[in-house]
């Protein structure tokens, strides 16, 4: 592997665009791109959950990163995710991202077939993580979607010998008692990328310092805030910053979660994302208009 920089701060989870027949609009991701620099993003991580990768053809995938790369432009670091329940296509995607010049890989445990042990995990990611060696490798662990609640400490300690290019994990599960484990592992050998928006004061008071999130695209200065605000000690700012995310987390779930919601408020923001792919479905006029209305409630939009 490179010698890499360890990653710090904000790294926004990308909506991938569409247009209205479900198509992916790659044009849209230069003023996207910009939003992202704008907003002093760390980074990207592209065609994740948010991304709705699952939902998304290779190829797709492939052009996306190949786009996202271009239009960063060097301005952000550029995070593939890589992930697939097919081992063979997860192979392909990551060399892809290594030979497109993307700056790391991630991966998801599959989802259909599951691993069921700590080894059954390890060898389904080696190829995988084999072949970007050259890139830092972050194991997405997401037991929500996937159903794979495996032990990620130990899942890191045993994977690193046959990946060493294994960096850490974009922890996105609320056993905060496991990503303290991870943490710690070997004296913080690993990085720890800190994934639900709505508890990031916690993933920080344990001492991660990156988070990967799908709200830090149109709240990025609630994020930023609570970096500087943690990192200051202040934690009764940190907090109150933490509620103004959930305030907005309660109505992204409200509107069907960080997916389907989000992608409406990035819409709504000026960054035409379109709507979700099937079977999410597509946004009404009226739930718009009740959408608009709440976040003006927040005060997040102003009239
Ligand atoms: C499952 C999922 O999408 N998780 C995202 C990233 O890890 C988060 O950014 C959430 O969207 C966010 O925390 C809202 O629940
Ligand atoms: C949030 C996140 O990491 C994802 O969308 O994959």
């Amino acid at each position: 592997m490179k010698n890499y920089q360890r990653l710090k701060g904000l790294i926004a989870a990308s909506f991938t665009p569409m247009d209205a027949q479900g198509k992916i609009n790659l044009s849209v991701i230069d003023k996207y791109a910009d939003l992202m620099a704008k907003s002093d993003m760390t980074g990207v991580f592209v065609c994740g959950t948010t991304g709705e990768s699952q939902s998304l053809t290779t190829i797709e995938r492939k052009r996306i990163l190949e786009q996202w790369i271009k239009s960063s432009n060097g301005r952000f670091k550029v995070i593939a995710h890589v992930g697939s329940n097919s081992q063979v296509e997860a192979i392909e995607l990551a060399r892809h991202a290594a030979e497109t010049g993307a700056d790391a890989i991630a991966a998801m445990a599959p989802c259909f077939f599951k691993p069921e042990t700590v080894k059954d995990l390890i060898d389904f990611f080696t190829p995988i993580a084999n072949s970007a060696e050259e890139l830092p490798f972050y194991y997405y662990n997401m037991p929500s979607m996937t159903g794979v609640f495996l032990p990620v400490a130990t899942f890191l300690a045993e994977g690193k010998k046959v990946m060493p290019n294994l960096a850490g994990t974009k922890f996105t599960h609320n056993n905060l008692m496991e990503m303290g484990e991870c943490l710690a592992l070997n004296d913080g050998e690993f990085e720890v990328l800190h994934g639900y928006d709505e508890i990031l004061i916690s993933g920080l008071a344990f001492g991660a310092v990156a988070g990967v999130g799908s709200t830090y695209n149109y709240l990025p200065e609630v994020y930023h805030g609570i970096l500087k605000a943690v990192e200051e000690g202040d934690f009764q700012h940190a907090r109150k910053l933490q509620m103004k995310s959930i305030e907005i987390v309660k109505i992204i779930i409200k509107y069907g979660g960080g997916v389907r919601g989000g992608k409406a408020i990035m819409n709504l923001i000026g960054i035409d994302c379109g709507p979700c792919r099937l079977p999410i479905p597509a946004v009404s006029k009226e739930e718009y208009d009740m959408l608009k209305n709440d976040l003006l409630k927040i005060g997040f939009l102003s009239k």
